[in-house]
């Protein structure tokens, strides 16, 4: 596991004072502050194509949201909060703050630099990263700009299964700490925006560096990629899903891998419970923030009852839907040892590269380090679902 030395640049009042301060020399952030104006500002200015890729199902977004407004805070008093630890301890592993940058592939139609600015923003603030194996930018090349700051690489399962062997063994060389095998997407959803963009970035080579550059997927082409791009691409498509995957098939990874394995995608407790059964390391509990079943639950609904049926066995991280510090909060509060941040920094990686990533962080980290203390907790552990009611 990956020990880092580094602490976020400031938190809570730090960045607060930081902030104002400025604003006495005239500055302002460059930024938009509040989320909602941050993703307009983003989409605004993104291509047609690229914001139609980073859309979802509005209804299935729209229930994310709802179950989080339909859980309140009941902040207590007086509880000396002067001191706060956001430190998080997994089975064999710490993470400085409870927060992993969501998997989010084809970061190059977002921003040129893509993942290597998202790794560089992490790499400054210690935050750890999960990389998609549909990356712009190959395990090993983010793996260096990471340093010593932690990371997890997520799986596509592939149908071919050496490739899999291969992409979590590269994974485990270049230092990432956890795979994460995503259950939710063994094949792409109807996306209407994509559709009726008729905009697949794959198929326009976009997504495929860890496939490019790994050896079992290059001895199986006639070609190297880069003589024949179209002939490597049409392999991608055949191979890159496989919607036969069965529950049965996942010990296949233990024989290449010592990482522990999280599964993402989780809906259901007795998902999460045969999870534990078939001797996986942890779940994910996600619906892939909106982008793949339309009119589904939203993920927050589902995560106390997951909670229940895994009594911390193994960890349940959660994303979908986190957007603010109170959002952290209430996923803790409701059994998830960490969440994971999607879209949001994606937002800030269109508008300003590595530094809106950076920023977009730093604030989070800020809201969630002052809103934990304003609630009455100074540490995470000591959340739990008396902190919250339901209305
Ligand atoms: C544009 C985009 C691409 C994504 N790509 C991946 C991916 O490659 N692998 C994966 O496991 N999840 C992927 N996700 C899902 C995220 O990991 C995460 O579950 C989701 O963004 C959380 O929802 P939120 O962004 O609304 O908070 C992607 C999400 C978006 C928005
Ligand atoms: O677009 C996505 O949601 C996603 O998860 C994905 C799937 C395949 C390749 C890249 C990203």
């Amino acid at each position: 596991m990956n020990d880092h030395p580094q602490q976020p640049v400031s938190y809570g009042l730090g960045r607060q004072m930081q902030v104002y301060m400025q604003g006495l020399q005239g500055q302002r952030p460059t930024l938009p502050v509040s989320p909602e104006q941050l993703e307009q500002q983003a989409k605004a200015q993104m291509s047609q194509e690229a914001r139609g890729y980073l859309a979802g199902m509005d209804d299935t977004m729209r229930s994310n949201r709802t179950a989080f407004e339909h859980w309140s805070i009941v902040p207590r008093m007086l509880r000396d909060v002067s001191h706060r630890q956001l430190t998080t301890a997994l089975p064999g592993m710490q993470l400085p703050v409870p927060l992993l940058l969501a998997p989010i592939g084809v970061q190059s139609i977002i921003h040129p630099d893509g993942e290597l600015a998202v790794a560089r923003a992490a790499a400054a603030l210690g935050v750890p990263m999960i990389l998609s194996t549909a990356a712009s930018c190959n395990i090993e090349t983010v793996g260096k700009a990471l340093g010593e700051t932690p990371r997890w690489f997520q799986l596509y399962w592939s149908k071919d299964l050496d490739l899999n062997a291969s992409f979590v063994q590269r994974a485990e060389k270049a230092g990432y700490s956890a795979i994460v095998v995503t259950l939710d997407t063994l094949m792409l959803s109807w996306r209407e925006q994509d559709i009726q963009n008729a905009y697949l970035p794959f198929l326009l080579g976009e997504g495929l560096a860890n496939y490019f550059t790994d050896p079992i997927f290059r001895q199986s082409l006639p070609q190297a990629p880069e003589d024949n791009p179209m002939a490597a691409i049409r392999h991608f498509i055949d191979i890159f899903l496989n919607p036969a995957l069965t529950w049965d098939q996942l010990g296949f990874l233990r024989q290449h891998t010592n990482l522990p394995i999280f599964l993402k995608g989780v809906m259901h407790p007795d998902d999460a419970q045969r999870t534990i059964d078939i001797g996986m390391d942890g779940i994910v509990v996600s619906n892939h923030g909106g982008r793949q079943v339309g009119g589904a639950r939203g993920a927050l609904d589902a995560l106390p009852g997951i909670s229940a049926a895994v009594q911390r066995q193994i960890p349940v991280l959660f994303d979908s839907g986190i957007r603010r510090g109170s959002d952290i909060i209430k996923a803790l509060a409701l059994g998830a040892s960490a969440v994971l941040l999607g879209r949001p920094y994606i937002w800030g990686l269109a508008l300003d590269g590595q530094q809106g990533v950076q920023t977009v962080l730093e604030n989070l980290l800020a809201d969630l380090d002052l809103t934990l203390a304003l609630s009455g907790y100074s540490s995470l552990d000591q959340l739990d679902a008396s902190a919250l009611v339901h209305e």
